[in-house]
């Protein structure tokens, strides 16, 4: 089973508008929200696909209930720790005539040390029966940076292929601990690195060393440009394809969902990389976050095509 964990769990919700002008009065022309933050969605994508997926986090509040009733509804097993804090709001806001996106996303509340210590007890318990486990999305306040390489710690220990998605310090602190896969996008790269990324040698650089610590998916996702996957074997690059760009807010957990989804199925890692990318780039194409059906990646996927940039 692939079990995912949300430390910052939210509702996302988005607003469609025909222009969203900064310091002007905006009318919403449409709404939609459900339950999220990154390894909900990462969730949904799996399901979607026929995984068996279990989803994990911590919620609270009345937005916490929306959070459950909405997965729920969309019939997803969740076993979530319940806090004393209220779940956050995180908001898409999509401006019809310019075609962007803003996203506006609460901090999300704070983590009790006795709520943690819970959290460390039910991911011990889940490492008996989770094969590969996901940990995405930002450390909500009151945990230390380095909670996602205690967890990552733990689980090794116990056999577990753990994937960390994340940005700043919680990766830095995380990719310390080794874990199985890393999905940073181009800023997190830049974070990691310490400089933008000029040059696909840059990335080379940076996938090459990260892999030499022992990490084995080193998954490098570009946006518009698809991704760039460093493993044992070679550096694999995969293009996305040109789509009708919608929305591609939880591209990049769609994206982590394929990849987990396919390793666990036995592909090869070739093939897990370009289901990686067309989960992606189907969820660009959707209105909705994280929304993707199976047909469509399994149509878009002949599009594809992967380049063995370099021997290993
Ligand atoms: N404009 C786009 N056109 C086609 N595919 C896209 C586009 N934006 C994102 N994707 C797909 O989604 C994947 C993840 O997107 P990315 O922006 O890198 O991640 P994140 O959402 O984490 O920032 C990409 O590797 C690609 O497959
Ligand atoms: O946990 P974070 O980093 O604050 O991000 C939360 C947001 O990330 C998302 O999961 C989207 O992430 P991606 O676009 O990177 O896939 C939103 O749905 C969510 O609201």
């Amino acid at each position: 089973m692939i079990t995912t964990v949300t430390l910052n769990a939210a509702i996302d919700q988005v607003y469609e508008m025909n222009s969203f002008v900064m310091g002007q009065t905006n009318r919403v022309m449409q709404k939609f929200q459900q339950g999220g933050g990154k390894g909900i969605n990462v969730a949904r994508v799996i399901k979607a696909l026929d995984g068996d997926v279990l989803i994990g986090g911590f919620i609270g509040g009345l937005n916490g209930e929306k959070i459950k009733a909405s997965l729920q509804e969309q019939r997803l097993p969740t076993s979530f720790i319940q806090i004393e804090g209220e779940s956050r709001i995180c908001l898409t806001v999509t401006d019809y005539q310019t075609k962007e996106m803003t996203e506006l996303l609460e901090e999300g509340p704070t983590i009790q040390p006795h709520e943690w210590k819970k959290m460390l007890r039910w991911v011990e318990v889940q490492a008996e029966s989770s094969e590969y486990l996901v940990l995405s999305g930002s450390l909500p306040k009151g945990l230390p940076p380095n909670a996602y390489a205690t967890i990552i710690h733990l689980l090794k220990q116990k056999g577990v292929r753990v994937t960390l998605d994340t940005s700043g310090e919680a990766l830095k602190q995380g990719i310390e601990a080794i874990p199985f896969a890393i999905k940073p996008n181009e800023d997190e790269i830049s974070q990691l690195i310490g400089k933008p990324v000029e040059k696909q040698e840059d990335l080379i650089q940076a996938g090459e060393k990260l892999r030499d610590l022992g990490i084995e998916h080193v998954c490098f996702s570009l946006g518009e440009k698809g991704a760039l996957f460093i493993n044992s074997t070679g550096i694999y690059q995969v293009n996305a394809p040109k789509i009708n760009v919608v929305n591609t807010v939880g591209s990049g957990d769609a994206f982590l969902a394929g990849l987990i989804y396919k390793l666990s199925q036995g592909a090869s890692d070739e093939e897990a990389y370009r289901w990686a990318v067309a989960c992606g780039s189907v969820n660009a194409g959707e209105k909705e976050i994280a929304k993707v059906q199976k047909e469509s990646v399994e149509s878009l996927l002949k599009e594809l095509q992967i380049t063995n940039v370099k021997v290993r």
